[in-house]
């Protein structure tokens, strides 16, 4: 499957600089010059995590394989994005297919870099965008309205439940709110999510300041902070700048680069996990001679949906799991002392995983 997120945000803001750190590879130009990303780029990302190393140490595992993210680099949107301005449309389209939105927001000073509004004004410029995704949704909105009105008087259920979904955005919107603010009954989630609007996204605000500002932030990336509390939103502080020059380092050299800096982990991970959280996810693990490897699964998942993700056939002719919960595999220092102690559970179809988990399942052909 995958997870996307998408990075949004204003032109000349970091986005391109950020995607590049994120995905250590020059496939998306940044320069700085409004627009120069023009198609969306796509880069996967490991997910950093500790736990998989001290696994893979125990069952001394010969490849350590981490489970992964997709990052989308979106080209800048402008004012009248909604009405087609700057790239448009096209840009909304890209951000229609991510399950989540990094929002990057210029947090930092620098009149050799073009700011398209000239001032720094992170709060101001997160208005501008979420104000030209809420137009473009309630453009949707009607449109969508229009196109069910026969299949609704004929009492279709869907499109009744349709209706009720899209009338409830609309009044949510047209009172200046996301639509992820909406209240989503279980029943209804799954319509909802089919709905695509882009305001019902969850969002993760990324504060981009300046080089020296990597470590505290500043009163604008504060300020974002705020904001984010209010909705209820993430957000992150990081210098893509940096990134991008750590993202160039050796791992060894980039420790001690981050070391001067004051900063214990590099922003990207930060970023990384965040989005992760944003997005709902947990990972399980496998762990054998041959390799550890780390899963992504959305929470709530049951056993054989989990094993489905490693295989098609391991759900169809799922079994059981044996589980070793990962506090246990690691205390008691591997699968056979787990096994001697009591500590491997058989878990059968209904089993919901939990995060951490040592997994090995058991499957008909
Ligand atoms: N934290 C920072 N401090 C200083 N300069 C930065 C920082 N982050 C990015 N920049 C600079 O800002 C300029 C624009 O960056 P970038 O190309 O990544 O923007 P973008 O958001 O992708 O723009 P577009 O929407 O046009 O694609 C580049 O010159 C980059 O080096
Ligand atoms: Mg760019």
């Amino acid at each position: 499957m995958g997870f996307k997120m998408g990075i949004v945000g204003l032109p000349n803001v970091g986005k391109s600089t950020l995607f590049n750190a994120l995905t250590r590879t020059a496939a998306a130009q940044a320069a700085n010059f409004p627009f120069c990303t023009i198609e969306p780029n796509v880069g996967e990302v490991a997910v950093p995590d500790a736990r998989l190393d001290r696994l893979a140490e125990i069952a001394k595992s010969k490849s350590i394989i981490p489970t992964r993210m997709t990052f989308v680099d979106i080209a800048g949107l402008v004012k009248g994005a909604s009405k087609g301005e700057g790239l448009g449309n096209q840009f909304l389209a890209n951000i229609r297919e991510v399950d989540a939105i990094a929002h990057v927001l210029r947090c930092f000073e620098d009149g050799d870099v073009t700011h398209v509004e000239g001032r720094v004004d992170p709060v101001a410029d997160a208005e501008t965008i979420e104000t030209e995704l809420m137009l473009a949704d309630l453009e949707s909105i009607e449109r969508r309205l229009q196109n069910i009105v026969r299949k609704v008087r004929g009492g279709d259920k869907e499109a009744v439940q349709q209706e009720r979904l899209l009338n409830e955005a609309r009044a949510v919107l047209e009172a200046g709110q996301p639509a992820r603010t909406v209240d989503v009954a279980d029943e209804d989630a799954k319509a909802w999510g089919m709905l695509q609007l882009l305001t019902s996204k969850p969002v993760l605000f990324v504060s981009n300041v300046a080089e020296d500002e990597a470590s505290q932030g500043n009163a604008q990336s504060a300020r974002v902070a705020e904001m984010a509390a209010a909705q209820g939103a993430a957000s992150v502080v990081i210098s893509a700048k940096i990134e991008e020059e750590i993202s160039q380092l050796e791992p060894d050299e980039a420790e001690m680069f981050l070391e001067e800096l004051g900063l214990a982990e590099a922003g990207l991970d930060r970023l990384i996990r965040a989005g992760y959280e944003l997005l709902n996810l947990q990972t399980y693990f496998t762990a054998g001679p041959k390799e550890a490897r780390a899963w992504t699964i959305p929470a709530g998942t049951r056993a054989p949906q989990a094993a489905g993700v490693i295989h098609g056939d391991f759900e169809k002719g799922f079994i059981r799991a044996e589980t070793i919960g990962y506090e246990d595999y690691i205390t008691l220092g591997g699968e056979q002392p787990c096994k001697d102690a009591g500590k491997m559970r058989a878990e059968g179809k209904t089993y919901v995983v939990k995060d951490g988990d040592v997994l090995h399942f058991l499957f008909n052909n």
